[in-house]
């Protein structure tokens, strides 16, 4: 309704046609935001809730039709367990009070990862969350919990096993494409991210969505992730869109 008014340009110089439609963020940076303040470390992830809930919205207004953020990797748990009792708690936190404020802007939630290690409260909590947002019609958010690629993948593959051996899928039938269909993105139209964002300069994918990855546009922000703004997202999906896709083509 809006693409005649503004000429298909977008704020700060963005156009419309040329927006990713899967965005993926690595937000990294927390506890390292919050030592440079002499903070305790769980200040830091506050902080990064607040800037996730603020990303999330401003990519949901900006017209991204999934956004998938990696909030916590199945390599985590080695954290001192003060931490991770702390990060547990406040995903519960999260889900109570900004899942409420997100699904307000018609955002639905889904959580992907491995539930099952989870606290049993946060489980229940998931549950409540993803099936209240399901019917909404706005922007995917993915919320990478006890998440990694690799863990994505073997969940597929022994999806897909469990399928041979009980005769529902042949294995000459195993392609790229069946396999998409047995990752933990494979109910959405987007399941590649466009764009992936890390901040806090460091250059790894960390084991985060390895298959869906493989023709992203990787950009790296030296910015700590609390320290990331509506600007800096800006610009992340200016330099995006100054670059030419060519998927292994000419
Ligand atoms: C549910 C949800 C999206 C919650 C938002 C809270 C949030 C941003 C959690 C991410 C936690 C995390 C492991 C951040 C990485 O920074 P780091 O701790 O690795 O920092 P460092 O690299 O400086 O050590």
């Amino acid at each position: 309704a809006t693409s005649n008014a503004d000429g298909g340009k977008y704020p700060g110089g963005l156009k419309r046609e040329l927006m990713p439609k899967h965005v993926a963020i690595i937000m990294d940076g927390n506890r390292r935001w919050a030592k440079n303040r002499g903070l305790p470390v769980q200040l830091g992830h506050k902080a990064g809730e607040e800037v996730m809930k603020r990303i999330a919205i401003k990519c949901s207004q900006l017209g991204v039709k999934v956004l998938t953020v990696f909030a916590f990797s199945t390599e985590n748990w080695l954290r001192p367990q003060e931490e991770v009792g702390f990060l547990m708690k406040l995903f519960e936190q999260v889900i109570q009070t900004d899942f409420n404020e997100l699904t307000r802007h018609d955002m639905q939630i889904s959580i992907i990862g491995d539930k099952s290690r989870l606290p049993k409260s946060l489980q229940s909590l998931i549950t409540t969350a993803e099936e209240s947002s399901k019917s909404n019609k706005g922007m995917r958010l993915f919320v990478a919990l006890n998440y990694s690629g690799r863990y994505d993948i073997t969940q597929a593959t022994k999806k897909i096993a469990s399928k041979v051996r009980d005769g529902i899928l042949s294995a000459q039938d195993i392609d790229e494409g069946s396999f998409d269909q047995h990752l933990e993105t494979s109910q959405i139209d987007f399941p590649n991210p466009d764009l992936l964002i890390r901040t806090s300069g460091e250059l790894r994918l960390s084991n985060f969505m390895l298959w869906q990855l493989a023709y992203t546009e990787l950009l790296f922000v030296q910015k700590l992730f609390p320290e990331f703004n509506e600007g800096d997202l800006l610009e992340a999906f200016r330099s995006f869109q100054q670059r030419q896709r060519r998927y292994g083509g000419v």
